[in-house]
C-alpha cells in the first residue's frame, strides 16, 4: 500500500494576509483590500495594489489531492501542482502522466463534498483549485479525517464511451478494500508464524501467545546494524534502527508501542530494552536491562490521535501491537 506525499494543501493555503481570506472562500484579497484600504489609498494606486495581488494569486501554486480508486491500485492519493487558471483537463493530463494511466480511456475530475456523498463532475475547462477555494477552511485543514462528515476531495474517473461515468465502487469502498488487503497480508503471514509486518515506517506485531525461537542472540546479531526492510520484520530491526540513529544524529529518538490490552506491549517493550542494552553492551554483562525494565517508564495513549499530538511527524517508529482475537473481529 503505497501513500503519496506531496506538500498538503492545508500548508499552502496558510500563509497569513489576503491569501487566508482568500482561502476561507469569504472572499478575495481584492474585495478585502478594498473594504480596509481605500480610504487612504488613491484610485490609481489601488488599482496597481490590486492588480499585483491579483497577479501574485494568480501564480500561486496550490497542491490538489486527487484520489484515483481503483484506477490506480496501490496509491490513495496524487499531488498534482496546480495554478489558480489550471483547468481540469490540464490536472487530468498530469495524472495520466504521473500514474501512467491508459491514454485510449477518457477520465474526468469529479469533486465531493461529503465522504460518500453526491459527486459533481468538472467540465474539461474548470478550474480545481477556484473549486478548492470555496470549501470552508476546516475541510481543507482536516485532509485525514475520513468520515468527519465534510470531507471535501477531488476524485478521478474514468469516462465510459457513452459519457456516462465508471464509478468501479466508492471510494469508501476502496479503501475499505485496501484495509481487507492488509488484513489478508496479516493472516497469511501469521499463518507462517510471521508475526511482523511494516507498514511503511510502522511495524504490525500480532501476538502469538506462544514462544517462537527468534529473541536469541543469533537474531541479535543478525539485526545489528542492518539495513531495514533487508530482512524479515522484527522488533529487534526497530531497536536497532533507533539505536544507530541516536549514535549518528547525537539525538535522543522515541519508540511508541500502541495496542489494546493483552497484545503485548510491555513484552514488546522487554525485547526492545534487551536488544538496546545488548547492542550497548555487545555482550557484556550487566544489570542495565533490569534496571531498565525496573524503572518502566510507560506512558499509556488513549488513543493514535493522542500519540500524534504527543510526538508529531519526526517520531521515528511506531509499533502498533494487536492479538488475534482483536483480528478475529474484523477477519
Ligand atoms: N512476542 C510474543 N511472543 C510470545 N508471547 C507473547 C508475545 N507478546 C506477548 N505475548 C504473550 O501475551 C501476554 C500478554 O502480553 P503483555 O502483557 O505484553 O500485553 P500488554 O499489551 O502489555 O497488556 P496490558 O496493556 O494489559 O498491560 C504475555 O504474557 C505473553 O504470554
Amino acid at each position: 500500500m503505497a501513500v503519496q506525499s506531496g506538500r498538503s494543501v492545508t500548508g499552502r493555503l496558510k500563509p497569513s494576509g489576503p491569501r487566508e481570506q482568500f482561502a476561507d472562500g469569504t472572499c478575495c484579497s481584492t474585495m478585502s483590500l478594498q473594504d480596509g484600504g481605500c480610504s487612504y489609498a488613491s484610485s490609481a494606486n489601488l488599482a496597481t495594489i490590486t492588480g499585483s495581488m491579483r497577479r501574485r494569486l494568480e501564480d500561486q501554486e496550490f497542491t490538489l489531492r486527487v484520489y484515483p480508486g481503483s484506477l490506480a491500485e496501490g496509491t490513495i492519493y496524487c499531488p498534482v501542482a496546480a495554478r489558480k487558471n489550471t483547468t481540469a483537463a490540464e490536472a487530468i493530463e498530469c495524472l495520466i502522466e504521473r500514474l501512467r494511466l491508459d491514454r485510449t480511456k477518457c477520465y474526468v475530475l469529479a469533486e465531493v463534498k461529503e465522504f460518500g456523498g453526491e459527486e459533481w463532475i468538472l467540465n474539461p475547462g474548470d478550474c480545481p483549485v477556484q473549486r478548492m477555494m470555496l470549501w470552508p477552511r476546516t475541510a481543507l485543514e482536516n485532509r485525514s479525517g475520513l468520515g468527519s462528515g465534510e470531507d471535501y476531495r477531488f476524485l478521478l474517473r474514468e469516462k465510459n464511451l457513452d459519457g456516462s461515468i465508471h464509478y468501479g465502487g466508492s471510494l469508501q469502498m476502496w479503501l475499505r478494500l485496501t484495509e481487507r488487503a492488509l488484513l489478508e497480508s496479516l493472516r497469511a503471514r501469521f499463518r507462517q508464524e510471521k508475526i511482523y509486518t511494516y507498514v511503511g515506517s510502522i511495524l504490525i506485531v500480532i501476538n502469538p501467545f506462544q514462544f517462537l525461537p527468534i529473541y536469541n542472540p543469533k537474531y541479535v546479531k543478525l539485526y545489528d546494524n542492518h539495513m531495514l526492510g533487508k530482512l524479515e520484520p522484527h522488533i529487534y530491526a526497530v531497536a536497532d534502527v533507533a539505536y544507530h540513529a541516536m549514535l549518528q544524529r547525537r539525538k535522543n529518538q522515541c519508540i511508541v508501542i500502541s495496542g489494546e490490552s493483552g497484545s503485548g506491549k510491555t513484552q514488546s517493550t522487554n525485547f526492545l530494552i534487551h536488544h538496546l542494552t545488548a547492542l550497548s553492551q555487545k555482550g557484556f554483562a550487566s544489570g542495565v536491562e533490569q534496571i531498565i525494565l525496573g524503572a518502566g517508564p510507560v506512558l499509556e495513549f488513549p488513543s493514535l490521535r493522542r500519540i500524534e499530538q504527543a510526538f508529531p511527524s519526526d517520531c521515528p517508529s511506531l509499533l502498533l501491537q494487536t492479538s488475534q482475537q482483536q483480528l478475529a473481529t474484523t477477519w
